[in-house]
């Protein structure tokens, strides 16, 4: 006979734990899901937090991580349920945290327990088999969410209320179907190695400052003189109005130029003043395909390993994470 798989589940709170509250004002995160009708896997909970994931930091993405790695040489596999609005911060917090043999798969829902359509159960199941399948071995985090398994890299949220609601470019890694009873998992890609981040703290400030036209810069003083770093979502492939070049080029920190179109590397392509290759003239780093949220915490990590600016524009430059 064979033995038992062995599946760490840690709860975090969210929709997949939340209904509405007693008193009538909203929904709130109550009771952590259990993972329904998986024959031969003994199924061990955790629950560091119970939070909506808009409370969630990067100090408790790196109390996850740390968790994660403590129960996982005892697991096939973990699972971690998590709210949707900045769960694809924590899948990337992991990717960067955490070795790529460790199979860790982040779910959530869309639609609280007492809806309909709660969509819960089946992403949680989903998430346990993905995690247990002997070919997610390698690829490190992923997120599960409507049998689509996103890389943490490129995974982010599209919608705010369908339950398909993540997606990002170039798309899903992989699959779960089921056939009967029978999961059926397949992958299209691997994303790349890497070597994990050791900080010991996530503490480094890194604010994110938001491009539109007609923008002067208005905010930017003030956050650089708060921040140990910035990141701009920028406009297209990493361009700014003229007024924030010369803002850029006397920031003696780093500045991530990210873009706030929706797939698509930063390239420093325009020589207009406040066009990318300016920018990066001037200092900036081209965040490549990172969006603004993951770059800043790809930022903030290596800061809080201290590193400087240089070796973080190296980081960026090889696309390494
Ligand atoms: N669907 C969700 O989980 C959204 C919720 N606001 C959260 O992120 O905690």
């Amino acid at each position: 006979m064979n033995a038992l798989q062995r599946l760490a589940v840690i709860h975090t709170g969210g929709t997949i734990s939340s209904r509405p509250a007693p008193d009538g004002r909203g929904v709130t995160p109550q009771r952590a899901p259990s993972v329904p009708g998986l024959d031969g896997v003994s199924v061990h909970d955790y629950q560091p937090f119970t939070l909506p994931s808009p409370h969630v930091t990067p100090r408790h993405m790196l109390e996850l991580a740390r968790l994660v790695a403590r129960v996982a040489p005892e697991h096939d596999g973990v699972v971690i349920t998590h709210g949707t609005d900045t769960l694809e911060e924590t899948a990337f917090a992991l990717h960067l945290l955490l070795p790529a043999s460790i199979p860790v798969v982040l779910t959530g829902s869309m639609r609280h327990m007492e809806e309909a359509s709660w969509d819960g159960p089946g992403n949680l199941l989903d998430a346990a088999q993905v995690a247990l399948h002997p070919r997610t071995r390698g690829r490190g985090a992923l997120v599960v969410f409507g049998g689509d398994v996103f890389d943490a890299r490129t995974v982010t949220k599209i919608h705010t209320t369908a339950v398909d609601a993540f997606g990002g470019y170039p798309g899903p890694i992989g699959r779960i179907d089921r056939v009967g009873h029978a999961a059926r998992v397949e992958y299209f890609a691997t994303p790349d190695a890497r070597t994990p981040l050791e900080p010991p703290h996530l503490d480094a400030r890194v604010e994110i400052l938001y491009a539109y036209a007609g923008w002067r810069g208005e905010g930017y003083a003030e956050a650089r003189s708060r921040a140990d770093g910035l990141v701009i979502a920028a406009l297209g492939t990493g361009n700014l109005p003229a007024e924030l070049l010369p803002l850029i080029s006397d920031t003696d920190r780093p500045v991530v130029i990210a873009t706030r179109t929706h797939a698509g590397p930063v390239l420093p392509v325009y020589g207009y003043p406040g066009g990318g290759a300016t920018l990066v003239e001037a200092g900036a780093i081209p965040a490549s395909f990172l969006n603004a949220h993951k770059a800043r915490l790809l930022l903030l990590t290596l800061l809080s390993c201290g590193l400087d600016t240089d070796d973080i524009r190296r980081v960026f430059a090889e696309d390494a994470y």
